[in-house]
């Protein structure tokens, strides 16, 4: 348990000081994660590193595995394993690849002939796996979610998966915080997906960079669990590397009896609760910058552009480039409007709608459904929507909502009622949308081509979608319904029986304290340990000289760099002819006017963008293997998403940021002029090809001695065994609900990991007692 401090803390600081494993003089942290969520297509390649090393997952109890971004949502009626249900190759790849992975590492999965099968991160919180205090990450940039939770949740690329499967721990460093405060009372037909589209509207999505966002007010108080995890997940949107929401009774009312909470009424219970309840920011904690609101002023909120801070009332018009005073933002709308296919001055209202999409791991838990329903019961969709599609987050919201009739409110109605799964909020699946469609979606990200080339994304909340499916343009709920639809109704419970495990005795406390610390260093050994293994190291970066490539733009997002059907692969390799596709190419052609694609520019080594906020939007480590695949190694910008700055570094890549004007525009002009660039690290300045110094740059002490010496992070935390191991024993003892328990129960009698314990009664259809699908 935390010793009290002085200085008064926020929620953030709190949770981040509980689990520092070691910090070093420069403030990089070993922190420790308490639960690693893992899908299909962030972690072939890390699973790869473990088996090239010789590595095992060190806490396959505190590791859930799900399949969701690839997969059909077609009926599962016939379903009997995925290598014969997916037909598309590299998603069933990916699929069964994963499928082995499990199998090979001994983890706990649910695939899909599971009910328990769903999004990441709506599975996390329905079983209990996401629990308030704890550090939680998964490979994917909304794993923000469960920071409703009062957790410390955040995504992270492939080579930190890796990382974390092996060490079970992270290298990272304290966040700045930041405050959203909404108070007052939201009108009706005003849900929490309007509220954080509103604040992504109010912060760009630059607003929340480098900082965790700590949302709080009687607005945020008065959400059920389900809106504050829509509001969480979207904090990416906004640029924060996670939001935290403070649990409360509501947040212990939510977990009372998911299975992997600790038992409702019991010892562990009470002690977590009590623990639970010190997770709120003190009096007189210091916010390095605050936004307040009022709910009052919100009002059903939608997206117009390509980029999530495009949002405007419903009431609204579609705005045009003198509307914004930025000259980024200028010529962003510019590019949007063409983009979207809409005429400032337009009524949103006006905007007619193809397809209508309810899902994601936004908006498709069971209260998104329900209020969805609610607007759509006993009406017909608009005859010139083509499609309106309701995928549920799980299989378990599924199964509640059917118990519920929703299935058929929608389907009378004309939806259609897919399985569980990510589905159109990326199609990576085949439920995309076609050229030129325009779509009113639940889901998070509207960049382009994000639901299909050239398709054209609204982002809104459920409600607000159903309406559109009703009136066949977007329309404004509350003229459509009289109540608020969507606040009030509890969460549901999931109907899997919790199965306890009684608090490990002093006996095996005891055993747990003492077994054998492995001292010896793990890099570089053969033998396969908990997290030993042969370290693989990276080329060595000291200086870089080369083309560098100009590149004027604001916001780029990771899917502009790399677009979904680049997300298959099983390997890091081969990506550089994939690099900014939408962009290179038309119709599969190159596209002369693209940088790339010029003469000496196709052989550059650097990249210098002038617009801030590089590498925004998924975690998709792709991203940088992209561009190093294509031969850049270094990036240079005014400022950079987290996420993608940190996947850089991984791989042996810098990424600068030059946040002053003159000299970033002095590197950008002999970029335009052909003139090699030279990034030095060692000195940290960046030169003009007669080697004058044009500026100096920062670079975090511990970053730059990895790069200069190709260290290899996981080689390097294994030294730290023993540190991992004494925090472990102490978290044994302060926190015995985080240990494995159910179905992820670990033998305590040392290090062994055992097979995951069958749960019944929780398969779809007649497999019984065997709940892991392998
Ligand atoms: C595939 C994954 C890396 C990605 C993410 O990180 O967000 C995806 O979930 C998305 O929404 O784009
Ligand atoms: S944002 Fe979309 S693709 Fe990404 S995890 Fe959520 S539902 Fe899946």
């Amino acid at each position: 348990m935390p010793s009290a401090e002085s200085k008064p803390r926020t929620l953030y600081d709190k949770v981040f000081q509980d689990h520092i494993v070691n910090e070093q003089d420069d403030g990089t942290c070993l922190i420790y994660i308490d639960r690693h969520l893992v899908h299909e297509v962030t972690s072939p390649q890390a699973f790869e590193g473990l088996k090239n090393a010789s590595r095992k997952v060190r806490r396959p109890d505190c590791t859930l595995v799900t399949v969701d971004h690839n997969i059909p949502t077609s009926s599962r009626k016939s379903f009997k394993n995925a290598a014969d249900f997916i037909k598309e190759n590299d998603s069933r790849l990916q699929c069964t690849t994963l499928e082995e992975n499990v199998k090979d590492f001994g983890l706990t999965y649910f695939g899909m002939g599971d009910k328990r099968q769903g999004i990441v991160h709506i599975i996390g919180p329905e079983q209990g796996f996401t629990l308030p205090g704890t550090t939680v990450v998964c490979g994917d940039s909304h794993t923000s979610t469960h920071g409703a939770f009062g957790a410390l949740a955040f995504g992270i690329g492939t080579s930190e998966v890796e990382h974390v499967l092996a060490t079970q721990t992270l290298i990272t460093r304290r966040s700045k915080n930041m405050r959203i405060q909404v108070d007052g009372e939201l009108p009706a037909g005003v849900t929490s997906k309007d509220v954080v589209l509103h604040i992504i509207g109010v912060i760009g999505t630059a607003g929340g960079n480098g900082a965790v966002i700590e949302f709080c007010g009687s607005v945020i108080r008065g959400l059920s669990m389900e809106a504050r995890m829509s509001m969480c997940n979207m904090s990416i949107e906004g640029g924060a590397r996670a939001g935290m929401i403070a649990p409360d009774e509501i947040t212990f009312e939510y977990l009372k009896g998911r299975p992997l909470a600790p038992k409702y009424g019991s010892a562990e219970w009470n002690k977590a609760t009590s623990y639970w309840s010190s997770l709120k920011s003190d009096a007189g904690a210091k916010y390095d910058s605050e936004v307040f609101l009022d709910g009052k002023d919100i009002i059903p909120t939608i997206s117009w552009g390509t980029s999530p801070q495009d949002v405007i009332p419903i009431t609204g018009v579609v705005p045009g480039p003198d509307d914004f005073e930025d000259e980024n933002r200028k010529s962003s709308c510019i590019r949007a409007l063409e983009y979207m296919g809409l005429v400032p001055g337009t009524p949103m209202k006006d905007v007619v709608v193809d397809k209508v999409f309810i899902g994601s791991c936004t908006n498709a838990r069971i209260e998104d459904l329900r209020a969805a329903a609610k607007v759509v019961k006993g009406r017909k969709i608009a005859s010139n929507i083509k499609r309106a599609m309701i995928v549920p987050g799980s299989g378990l919201v599924k199964e509640q909502a059917e118990s519920e009739g929703l299935d058929k409110i929608f389907t009378d109605s004309g939806f259609e009622w897919r399985e569980a799964g990510c589905s159109m909020c990326l199609g990576m699946n085949p439920d995309i949308l076609s050229p030129k469609e325009r779509c009113a979606s639940t889901s998070n990200r509207n960049f382009e081509g994000r639901q299909g080339a050239q398709g054209r994304t609204h982002l809104m909340s459920p409600a607000m979608a159903a309406t559109a499916a009703i009136v066949g343009k977007l329309a404004d709920v509350r003229e459509h319904v009289v109540a608020s639809p969507v606040l009030g109704k509890a969460s549901p419970k999931v109907d899997v029986q919790p199965v306890f495990e009684s608090p490990a005795t002093e006996d095996e406390l005891d055993r747990v304290l003492d077994y054998p610390a492995d001292n010896e260093p793990h890099a570089n050994s053969s033998a396969p340990a908990s997290g030993g293994g042969k370290s693989t190291g990276l080329p060595p970066f000291t200086t870089l000289k080369g083309i560098a490539a100009p590149l004027d733009r604001a916001n780029v997002d990771t899917d502009a760099i790399i677009p979904k059907q680049f997300l298959k692969t099983i390997k890091r390799t081969g990506l550089g002819t994939a690099l900014f596709y939408e962009l290179r190419y038309t119709d599969d052609k190159e596209n002369p006017d693209f940088v790339l694609n010029q003469g000496i520019y196709r052989d550059s080594k650097i990249l210098v963008v002038t617009g801030p906020n590089f590498g925004c939007g998924s975690s998709r480590e792709h991203a940088p293997w992209a561009l190093l695949d294509f031969g850049i190694k270094c990036i240079i910008a005014p400022s950079f998403a987290d996420i993608f700055f940190n996947n850089t570094f991984k791989n042996g890549m810098l990424p600068v940021v030059v946040s002053d004007e003159v000299a970033l525009q002095q590197i950008a002009d002999e970029a335009r002029a052909g003139r090699e660039v030279e990034v030095d690290l060692i000195n940290q300045e960046i030169k003009d090809a007669q080697g004058n110094k044009i500026t100096a740059f920062e670079v975090e002490e511990f970053r730059k001695h990895c790069l200069v010496n190709g260290l290899d992070d996981i080689g390097l935390t294994l030294q730290m065994e023993s540190k991992i191991r004494t925090f472990e024993s102490k978290r044994t003892l302060d926190t015995p609900w985080l240990d494995g328990s159910a179905y992820l129960r670990r033998d305590r009698r040392g290090a062994t990991m055992v097979e995951a314990a069958p749960v019944p009664k929780t398969n779809r259809g007649d497999v019984k007692n065997e709940p892991l699908e392998w």
